[in-house]
């Protein structure tokens, strides 16, 4: 299976007469990496809601490949191939990293998450188990594979949460704030490594970051979004001159030269 196309055609969110978005749309070319940004309540978080099934879309269309996934339940959007990050890491604190990525295989087992729970086929659960060492590795995760989660310092729950997306097989990645809170050299990392999983995966990867240095050194192309609707599309290098996106978003440089936007990498 190949990295999918997404199309987000004119798609709608709206909470009791609330736009969280507003007719958005924007294509995702198979392989490529995609960024979608804005200011605070810009509606980034409710577009990938969106996409995943997780919040009703109130218009438009949602198109991975030639499947229509507008109205489909979170689980048959997943079916498809699409997998997730959250902005709140949502690990289980007391299971090993081995375990809480052998539960991102529920997916693919073959009765769902009731036999992971009630425990595999021996060999069904020894190839995946083998599948989820070499993500691990990947990751960089292999020496934390028999620690607790819930002890990991952040910068390595940043990298389970993205390594457990991976082990869901996805075709279309997800990524809601994947280096929030990360150093620069961590964000960095984590950058690297979203770029290596699109090229060694054949992924198609959407991801919502306020972090402009890992936005511009690794999106293909930016959507930027302001209440709701889209302000602006282009390469990384076009978004960032776009008048428009600098004074809603990347914030002009004050006379004593200290705007908001900080510095791509
Ligand atoms: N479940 C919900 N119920 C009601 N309103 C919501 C819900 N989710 C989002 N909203 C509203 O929709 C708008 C867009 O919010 P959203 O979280 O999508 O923005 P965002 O761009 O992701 O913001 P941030 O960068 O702070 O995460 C906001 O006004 C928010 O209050």
């Amino acid at each position: 299976m190949s990295a999918p196309r997404l199309e987000v055609d004119a798609v709608s969110v709206a909470f009791s007469g609330l736009r969280a978005l507003d007719e958005v749309s924007f294509t995702v070319e198979p392989g490529t990496v995609h960024a979608v940004i804005g200011p605070n309540g810009a509606g980034k978080s409710s577009l990938l809601n969106a996409l995943c099934g997780i919040y009703p879309v109130t218009g438009g269309r949602i198109l991975l490949d030639e499947h229509e996934v507008t109205r489909l339940r979170p689980d048959r959007v997943a079916a498809l191939g699409a997998g997730r990050t959250f902005q709140n890491i949502v690990v289980s604190p007391r299971e090993s990293v081995l375990d809480n990525l052998m539960v991102g295989r529920h997916r693919l087992t073959r009765a769902g998450l009731v036999a992971t729970a009630l425990r595999l086929d021996r060999r069904e659960a020894r190839r995946h188990e083998a599948r989820v060492r070499e993500i691990a590795a990947f990751v960089g995760l292999t020496a934390l594979l028999d620690s607790t989660a819930g002890r990991l310092p952040y910068g390595d729950l940043k990298r389970l949460e993205f390594a457990r997306a991976l082990c869901l097989e996805p075709r279309l990645l997800i990524l809601d704030e994947p280096v929030a809170g990360l150093n620069g050299a961590e964000s960095r990392e984590l950058g690297r490594l979203v770029v290596a999983a699109r090229e060694a995966l054949d992924l198609t990867v959407v991801f919502v970051e306020h972090d402009m240095g890992v936005v511009m050194s690794i999106a293909d192309r930016v959507t930027v979004l302001d209440f709701g609707r889209v302000v602006a599309e282009g390469t990384p290098a076009e978004v960032r001159r776009d008048p428009t996106v600098v004074s809603a978003y990347l914030g002009a440089p004050d006379e004593a030269g200290q705007g908001e936007e900080r510095t791509p990498q």
